[in-house]
């Protein structure tokens, strides 16, 4: 067996002798000096180890180097010392470095990327991190950011996480050449390994992976890295891990690394030669080769020189400071983009270029995560917005309307709907309800929109606050109320001494009124409230603006249902309550229970320890009653009523009515200010001006202060009871006023569109939905509408209660229309039609209006709709209307009307009745329609004609003839 020396085998390879011995060592071989001798196995390992690694298809992208290599220069000082030291260190130490990297230089690397401070290097450290600009950050960033690391970082991806990998690579990049630098004693090694610059890396496989158990050293950096055995070789001594680290990711550096090497071993005028140091390297000139370039030739070439060939000037060091790092091919194609970018981006500044390169990249990639990050973020704000957002919506909208909402195709609403037993088309309407349930299956809350009223009155100020030095004395206003039969009319007539009580039809009070007494020089306003239950809702409004309530008790019967609900309305408003113990003429009347009643109700007279005042009365013989009036009064007195005379009229509206020759008239309490007769006023969607003022005895007034009841004359409409009144500045802005009123009530009419009909009257009221039917009464005469209002009232059972809501003689009008559909009303008109606008509106409003001829139907229908026994039957379909422009006599055949189809069509075999100012005066059969001379079956809207009826001869020019045909309904939900 042959051997070779060491230094033969150094010659053969073009290697040096210390480079051959490094590499004996790392492969464990026991070599001590250049004339070791080497066996052939031996030989073959580390020619091995030196072979070149075959080429690979490389792309080149060349980066700026500047920073990296100030770095370098700047480590390399202090790494001479460190070098030194390190030199030969076993590679336990190495792995310390790695892991601990205590005091080596490759500490350095790490605690650059570490921030390890504590090491004795701090002079080091402190270089590095007084290096102007380049903070450590920096440094990393550098790395990481618009070196092509990506690339490279891929290759080395092979196993390991990316982000350590940069970290380490990134890190330490420009300190590994500076490490080499250090290593002081090495520097053939670093010089040969400059000279391999070029060299394929497997050939360093090769030496490397020879069988050193330093695997996990490997492990740590390749994955599947060539530079493993360049890591091997330098292993020699060296605290291969931190040179590991560094050369793993960047093999580009590796050269890098070499070059280094080569100069670390160097003093410190390879430090002062740093540029130069590379190209000696390359030349194989060590270290004076070294110095040389270092003042002739910049980095860049240096760099270049290993990879691109390139002669550094030092002038131009920005320049040059470029290193071109190899990829592969098929690699590079994805990144190269990348990695050149920040090249070209780079400014001549190498700080700059550093520091743009740096926060650039990390920037961006910051950018891109916070990008991606909210974006995530706003799409899941977004979310919880949709979630969380509430869609206000009215009463009813379509189904297309809902999709919209909740941005679904129509189709999967219609859909849904129909899932849920509903079917509708788009166009069609759905309550809110379950427009909320569909909606809520998308996570969409809905919301019934609510119609926001705006006050007029208080934009106008027309109730504004007094001035209390305005302020005077004035009137109580008294209400009296109390369980049916109590006595209130009685009590109020023995006060009044009008005798209302005789008059009273079926002995019932059927209306709120007002009247004054005198009492001892003091004025007392009485509001006359019934006390059947019925009436509940006006008896609240009366306590309203009552002052006082008189709770009539009486003593022979005791507390009542409707004395408690008495009682409970009083202390809702507030009204301190007067008990009056009515009956104690009876013989078998018991104040004492009474008094022990109210107790139990929560109302504790003065007599037992309470503040209520209790008069025992008798309506019948008139004892108590000055006491009461007494009483009152005194509680008058107690609260201090007062108002300011001296401003416009504010009131009530008490009851309101047309009567025959007057027109509209309102009851009302003027509560202050002044009413004088020529007033503007307005009250709620009805306006007018003062044409008379009436007081309680029927006497005309010019002009009423606060606490005056008085009847009004001059408004337009029927004011709905309990309406403000207001006095205006004049008539003008009285009927803004109205007109935005009615806006404002019909939009909210629209919205609620309660439409109820006595078809669904039943099912309502089965689903909880009504528990009151409210109902407005419009007669031709006052007694049918009494007679109506009192049977209907009867009807009144556990589950609905019967609210009349509005009784008054006249054709039925808009302002009931209007007041049905804000009420949830049904009309019931006898005798009496809506004209075609009123019919019109209604149809609008989905208020159902029923017309009757006698009494009896009327009662009977809502009686069975109440019970869900109304049966199929006929309602009557307008066909339509016929003005009257004329009336003709022909003898044996009667009046024949020449008239005009107003709207709609007229068929022969219709029915029709005969209207005259809102009033039916006749209902029958057409006895003959003619156009012209002919008979006709039908005549339709626009045209005139000629049109006789059955038995009826009074015909007169403006009349209206409305045609109508009886049609069978089905009712759905009854029974
Ligand atoms: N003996 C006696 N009878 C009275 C007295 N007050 C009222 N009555 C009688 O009681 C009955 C009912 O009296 P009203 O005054 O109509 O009672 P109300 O509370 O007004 O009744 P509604 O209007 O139906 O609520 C009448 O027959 C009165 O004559 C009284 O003090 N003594």
């Amino acid at each position: 067996m042959s051997k070779v020396r060491i230094h033969e085998l150094a010659k053969t390879l073009n290697k040096s002798s210390k480079d051959l011995i490094d590499a004996a060592s790392s492969l464990g071989m026991n070599v001590k000096n250049h004339m070791s001798t080497l066996e052939d196995n031996e030989v073959a390992k580390l020619k091995q180890t030196f072979k070149p690694a075959p080429e690979k298809s490389h792309n080149k992208i060349i980066y700026d180097r500047t920073k990296e290599v100030k770095q370098e220069e700047r480590q390399s000082r202090n790494n001479d010392n460190r070098s030194r030291n390190q030199g030969d260190r076993p590679q336990r130490s190495n792995d310390n470095r790695s892991q601990n990297q205590g005091d080596r230089p490759q500490r350095n690397y790490d605690n650059r990327s570490q921030n390890q401070g504590d090491r004795p290097q701090r002079n080091y450290d402190n270089r590095s991190q007084s290096q102007g600009d380049r903070p450590q950050r920096n440094y990393d960033n550098r790395n990481q950011g618009d070196r092509p690391q990506r690339s490279y970082d891929n290759r080395n991806q092979g196993d390991r996480p990316q982000r350590s990998y940069d970290n380490r690579n990134q890190g330490d990049r420009p300190q590994r050449s500076y490490d080499n630098r250090n290593q002081g004693d090495r520097p053939q090694r670093s010089y040969d390994n400059r000279n391999q610059g070029d060299r394929p890396q497997r050939s360093y496989d090769n030496r490397n992976q020879g069988d050193r158990s330093q695997r996990s050293y490997d492990n740590r950096n390749q994955g599947d890295r060539p530079q493993r055995s360049y890591d091997n070789r330098n292993q020699g001594d060296r605290p291969q891990r931190s040179y590991d680290n560094r050369n793993q990711g960047d093999r580009p550096q590796r050269s890098y690394d070499n070059r280094n090497q080569g100069n670390s071993g160097r003093p410190p005028r390879s430090y002062d030669n740093r540029g130069g140091g590379y190209n000696k390297d390359k030349d194989g000139d060590q270290r004076p080769a070294y110095q040389q370039k270092k003042r002739t030739e910049p980095k860049k070439d240096t760099f270049a020189s290993e990879i691109a060939e390139k002669t550094p000037s030092k002038k131009k060091r920005t320049k040059k400071d470029k290193i071109v790092v190899t990829f592969e091919t098929d690699k590079l194609d994805k990144k190269s983009k990348k990695a050149k970018r920040p090249v070209k981006d780079a400014g001549s500044n190498t700080n700059e270029r550093r520091g743009a390169f740096d926060f650039t990249k990390k920037t961006k990639q910051k950018k891109l995560k916070y990008q991606k990050a909210s974006e995530k973020e706003r799409s899941e704000k977004l979310d919880e917005i949709l979630q969380k957002e509430v869609v206000t919506i009215p009463e009813k909208i379509t189904v297309k309307e809902l999709a919209e909402i909740i941005n679904k195709n129509p189709n999967e609403v219609i859909m849904k709907l129909m899932d849920s037993g509903i079917m509708a088309t788009i166009n069609q309407d759905v309550e809110y309800d379950t427009a909320a349930l569909i909606a809520a299956d998308y996570n969409i809350s809905l919301e019934l929109e609510e119609v926001e009223e705006i006050d007029l009155a208080e934009v106008y100020e027309l109730n504004a606050e007094d001035d209390p030095s305005t302020l005077v004395k004035r009137a109580p206003v008294v209400t009296v109320m109390g369980h049916v039969d109590h006595g209130k009319t009685s009590l109020l007539d023995a006060i009044r001494n009008t005798g209302v009580a005789v008059g009273e039809a079926g002995g019932i009070t059927q209306h709120i009124g007002a009247s004054e007494i005198m009492h001892r020089n003091e004025k007392i306003v009485f509001l006359d409230t019934p006390g059947h239950e019925a009436f509940t809702s006006l008896r609240a409004r009366g306590a309203k603006i009552t002052d006082i309530a008189i709770l009539v008790v009486a003593a022979d019967d005791g507390v009542m249902p409707q004395t408690i609900e008495a009682i409970d309305h009083s202390k809702a408003a507030g009204v301190p309550i007067i008990v009056a113990i009515n009956k104690i003429d009876k013989p078998n009347a018991n104040p004492d229970r009474v008094k022990q009643e109210l107790s139990e109700k929560g109302v504790i007279i003065e007599e037992w320890g309470g503040d209520v005042i209790a008069v025992p009365v008798s309506a019948k013989t008139g004892e108590g009653l000055e006491t009461l009036l007494e009483m009152v009064l005194l509680v008058a007195e107690v609260l201090e009523l007062k108002a300011n005379p001296d401003r416009p009229g504010v009131g009530t509206v008490i009851e309101a009515k047309v009567v025959k020759g007057r027109g509209t008239v309102a009851s009302i309490i003027l509560e202050k200010g002044t009413l004088t007769v020529g007033d503007p006023v307005v009250a709620g969607i009805t306006y007018g001006k003062v044409k008379a003022l009436y007081n309680d005895k029927g006497k005309k007034v010019k002009r009423i202060g606060p606490s005056t009841s008085v009847e009004i004359d001059g408004l337009a409409e029927v004011p709905q009871a309990g309406e403000k009144i207001y006095v205006t500045p004049d008539e003008k802005t009285a009927r803004y006023i109205a007109e935005k009123n009615a806006i404002t009530f019909r939009e909210k009419s629209l919205n609620k569109n309660v439409g109820i009909t006595l078809e669904d009257l039943f099912s309502k009221i089965k689903e909880g939905e009504i528990k009151e039917l409210n109902i407005i009464i419009k007669a031709d005469v006052h007694g049918s509408v009494e007679a109506i209002k009192q049977s209907l009232l009867k009807l009144s059972n556990e589950e609905v209660r019967v609210n009349i809501i509005h009784a008054n003689v006249g054709a039925i009008s808009e302002s009931d229309v209007t007041l049905a559909s804000a009420s949830s009303a049904i009309i019931i008109g006898f005798n009496v039609r809506p004209s075609s606008n009123v019919q019109y509106l209604a149809e609008q409003e989905g208020v159902d209006i029923r017309t009757y001829r006698i009494i009896y139907d009327a009662i009977n229908d809502v009686e069975a709709a109440m019970t869900g026994m109304l049966d199929p039957t006929f309602k009557e379909v307008i066909l339509g209307r016929i003005q009257v422009r004329a009336t003709f006599k022909v003898p044996s055949v009667g009046t024949i009307a020449g008239g005009y189809v107003t709207n709609g069509k007229v068929t022969r075999n219709a029915q029709v009745r005969l209207i005259r100012e809102g009033i039916v005066v006749f209902e029958g059969k057409i006895a003959s329609l003619k156009r012209f001379k002919d008979d006709v079956k039908e005549v339709a809207q626009g045209y005139e004609c000629g049109i006789g009826l059955e038995s009826y001869n009074d015909l007169q020019e403006m009349d209206e003839i409305e045609a109508f045909v009886m049609e069978e309904v089905k009712r759905e939900g009854l029974k």
